[in-house]
């Protein structure tokens, strides 16, 4: 019986993300919570007949709705908060951001501790070190469990390359991306694509640019109206799938995730490599979560060891800031 909770379920992203776990057979019990709206959701949801039934939508801001909504559950995806405009980046959204998430984890850590959480609010760079910071304070770190969602920048990758190849089908194209969820954190390994691809070197620069601020293009397109949820509750949904295909014991499934090195085996290098405790790699996926982190990073080529430079310096700092604000409040 696998329990799945969307937080923030009445979203942009948080609706098509409740709806692909509704036709998911993944998974039995499916719970929406939001501050808004979720119960209509949750009753629109119902009237589809599959296998993730039994289901409600909680909505008010209080202990009980959250117990309701997160006791027993497997995996907790959370897309709660707001999202850019035009013009921000997705440190501004700090402000308000960082303290959802530090309440939400909160109540995980009381009533799903041992819960698969997969962070999908921005800034991820700094949300997941809130959540594993709140989850330390609590006694129920498990590093294992604990997931920043950065695969959107993994089918932007995959796209944008098919895109440029003239190929039809970018699920043939395994492209590593690495760093952190944000402008130049965003570091995509072309040299490591599975196939092998030859990107045109006066197009590296472009096709680089492109994954890094692939958000940007939806939020302008948008003009005002959010960022992207459609994109992003597929992308959602794929590392949801992955994990609890690995969980229920589905070898060599390996995604890029953004995780908290030190405490997944194979982290150590990495984090030593990088300087940051926290960094997406590609992750192999078992019953435990993460099981295994892949030093991809230290086969960059020159080129993408400069990316790398630059992403490691900003992320420093996007860390620092989402460790300080559990920490320092709690002085
Ligand atoms: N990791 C990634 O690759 C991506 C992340 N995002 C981020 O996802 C977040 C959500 O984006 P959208 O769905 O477009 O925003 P949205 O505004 O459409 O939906 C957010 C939902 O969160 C709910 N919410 C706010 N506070 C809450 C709380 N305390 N508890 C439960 N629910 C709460 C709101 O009521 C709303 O329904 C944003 O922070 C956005 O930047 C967006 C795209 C990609
Ligand atoms: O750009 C944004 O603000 C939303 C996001 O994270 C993305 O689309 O990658």
């Amino acid at each position: 019986m696998v329990k799945a909770v969307v937080l923030g379920a009445a979203g942009g992203i948080g609706q098509p993300l409740s709806l692909l776990c509704k036709m998911s057979p993944l998974i039995d019990v499916l719970s929406l919570f939001d501050v808004v709206n979720s119960p209509g959701v949750a009753a629109d949801l119902s009237h589809i007949a599959t296998k993730a039934g039994d289901f409600k939508g909680e909505q008010q801001e209080t202990e009980d709705a959250k117990k309701a909504a997160l006791s027993g559950a497997d995996i907790v995806i959370i897309p709660a908060g707001v999202p850019r405009k035009p013009g921000m980046t997705r440190d501004d959204l700090f402000k308000i951001n960082a303290g959802i998430v530090k309440d939400l984890i909160v109540a995980c850590s009381k009533y799903c501790p041992k819960a698969f959480i997969l962070v999908i609010s921005n800034p991820v760079n700094s949300t997941v070190p809130i959540a594993a910071e709140v989850l330390k304070e609590a006694g129920v770190f498990d590093p294992k469990r604990l997931f920043g969602v950065t695969t959107l920048d993994v089918v932007r990758a995959e796209n944008f390359v098919a895109e440029l190849l003239n190929q039809k089908d970018s699920s043939k194209f395994n492209i590593p991306v690495v760093g952190g969820h944000s402008g130049n954190t965003i570091v995509p390994l072309f040299s490591q694509t599975q196939p092998s691809v030859d990107i045109p070197a006066d197009k590296l620069d472009g096709l680089v640019h492109r994954v890094q601020f692939g958000g940007d293009e939806v939020v302008k397109a948008k003009d005002g109206a959010g960022s992207a949820t459609l994109s992003m509750a597929y992308a959602g949904f794929r590392f949801a799938e992955a994990l609890l295909k690995a969980a229920k014991g589905e070898k060599g499934i390996v995604e890029p995730t953004f995780v908290y090195l030190p405490g997944v085996e194979g982290g150590d290098a990495i984090a030593k490599a990088t300087g940051c405790d926290y960094f997406a790699v590609p992750v192999e996926l078992g019953p435990g979560g993460a099981e295994k982190a892949i030093n991809i990073v230290s086969k960059a080529n020159d080129y993408e060891k400069k990316l790398l430079d630059e992403a490691t310096k900003a992320l420093k700092t996007n860390i620092e800031a989402g460790v300080n604000f559990v920490k320092g409040a709690s002085k």
